[in-house]
C-alpha cells in the first residue's frame, strides 16, 4: 500500500498564518513539496509549484484551490539553464514578490560508491546542488533582497554523518546545509532567514518508486519508532517555521524531524545469555587484579 496519502492540511496553525505571503516550493506536485505546498496554502499563503511532470502539479492546485488557496504551477526541470528564470518569472508575475522558498526539488539512486560514475554524481549535484543554488540567488535577487525579507527552506538529510549506498546524495546535501549556515550569516543583513531542514525517512511515493523494498525495510529497522515519518512531519515544520511564531536564532540553524544510530539496522536489546537456552552458561572468571574496595 502506498503510504504518502496527505493528512488534513494545516499542521495545526491558525489558517491565517501565513496570510498575505507567497511561497514558491520546487517538487511542489509529490511527497514532501506537494504537503508542504498544502500546509503554506492552508495557512493563508499563495503558492507556486513547480516539477518536470504537469499532471502532480495540477493535482495538488486542484486540492489546493478546492480548500480556497490559490496555486501557480510551472511545469520545468530547474536542471536546465534558463528554467529557473522561467519559474521565478512567473511567481512574480502571479503574485508578487515572493516570501518563502522551499527548495526540495531532489533525487538520487542507491550505488555503492565505486559504482557511482562522474555522470551519476553529477546528475544529483546538478539538482540537489547547482539548481538550489540558481534558484535561492534568483529569488534573493528579484524578491527578497529587493523586499529585505524572506525565509528559504533547504532539504538535507538526517542522519547527517553520511548514509551507505548514497555518497553522491549525502555530499550533496552536507554542501545544501553549509550553504544554508553561510546564507543565514550573510543574508541576515537583508532580513532574510536560511533554515535547512534534515527529514529522516520519509514515507513518499518518491521512496515508493525509486527505492527497493529491502532498502525500505532497512531504513524501517533503523528508525528507533519502528516507521517511517510521514510528509506532514516535515511540512508541519517548514510551516512552523516560515511563520511568524517561528524562532529566531543568531546561530545558523538546523532542524532534524529524525535522527537515527549510526550504522543504519536499530540498536537491538542486547539478551542475556541465560535466556538463550543454547547458548553456553558464562562462568565468572576467578578476580586476579588488586580491587582496592575489597579488603
Ligand atoms: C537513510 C536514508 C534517508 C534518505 C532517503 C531519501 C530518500 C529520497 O530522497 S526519496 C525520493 C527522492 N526522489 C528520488 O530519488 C527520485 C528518483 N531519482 C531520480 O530521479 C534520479 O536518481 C536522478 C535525479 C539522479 C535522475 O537524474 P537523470 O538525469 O534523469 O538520470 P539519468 O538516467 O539521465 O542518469 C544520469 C547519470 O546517473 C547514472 N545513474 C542513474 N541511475 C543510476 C543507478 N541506479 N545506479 C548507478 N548509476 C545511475 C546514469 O548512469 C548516468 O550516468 P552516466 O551514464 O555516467 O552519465
Ligand atoms: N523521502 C525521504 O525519505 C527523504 C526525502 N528527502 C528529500 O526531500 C525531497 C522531497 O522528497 P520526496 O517527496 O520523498 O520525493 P519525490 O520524488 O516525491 O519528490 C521530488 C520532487 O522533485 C521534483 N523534481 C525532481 N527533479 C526535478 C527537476 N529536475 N526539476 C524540477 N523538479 C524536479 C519531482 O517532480 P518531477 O519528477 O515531476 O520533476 C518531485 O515532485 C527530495 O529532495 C528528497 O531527496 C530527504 C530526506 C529523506
Amino acid at each position: 500500500m502506498r503510504t504518502d496519502q496527505p493528512a488534513p492540511p494545516g499542521g495545526g496553525l491558525r489558517p491565517d498564518v501565513h496570510t498575505g505571503k507567497v511561497a514558491l516550493v520546487t517538487g511542489g506536485g509529490t511527497g514532501i513539496g506537494r504537503a508542504t505546498a498544502l500546509d503554506l496554502a492552508a495557512g493563508g499563503a499563495r503558492v507556486v509549484i513547480c516539477g518536470r511532470r504537469p499532471e502532480p502539479l495540477a493535482e495538488v492546485a486542484d486540492q489546493i484551490e478546492a480548500l480556497g488557496g490559490s496555486c501557480v504551477t510551472v511545469s520545468a526541470d530547474i536542471r536546465e539553464e534558463g528554467s529557473v528564470t522561467t519559474v521565478v518569472g512567473h511567481a512574480l508575475e502571479a503574485f508578487g514578490p515572493v516570501d518563502v522558498l522551499v527548495n526540495n526539488a531532489g533525487g538520487q539512486f542507491t550505488a555503492p560508491a565505486e559504482e557511482i560514475s562522474p555522470g551519476g554524481r553529477r546528475a544529483v549535484h546538478r539538482l540537489a546542488v547547482d539548481a538550489t543554488w540558481a534558484m535561492t540567488r534568483e529569488v534573493a535577487r528579484r524578491a527578497m533582497i529587493p523586499q529585505r525579507s524572506g525565509a528559504v527552506f533547504f532539504i538535507a538529510f538526517s542522519p547527517r554523518r553520511g548514509i551507505p549506498g548514497f555518497a553522491h546524495a549525502a555530499s550533496a546535501r552536507a554542501a545544501v546545509e553549509n550553504l544554508a549556515a553561510g546564507l543565514s550569516l550573510e543574508w541576515s543583513r537583508y532580513g532574510i532567514r536560511t533554515v535547512c531542514v534534515a527529514p529522516g525517512t520519509i514515507a513518499t511515493g518518491g521512496l515508493d518508486d525509486h527505492y527497493t523494498a529491502e532498502d525500505r525495510e532497512r531504513w524501517e529497522r533503523s528508525v528507533p519508532l519502528g516507521r517511517l515519518g510521514r510528509p506532514e512531519d516535515v511540512s508541519g515544520l517548514i510551516s512552523f517555521l516560515a511563520s511568524p511564531r517561528a524562532p529566531t536564532s543568531p546561530a545558523p540553524p538546523l532542524w532534524s524531524t529524525a535522527e537515527r544510530t549510526p550504522g543504519v539496522p536499530g540498536t537491538p536489546c542486547p539478551t542475556s545469555p541465560r535466556r538463550n537456552p543454547t547458548s553456553p552458561r558464562r562462568t565468572r572468571p576467578p578476580r586476579t587484579t588488586h580491587d582496592p574496595l575489597r579488603h
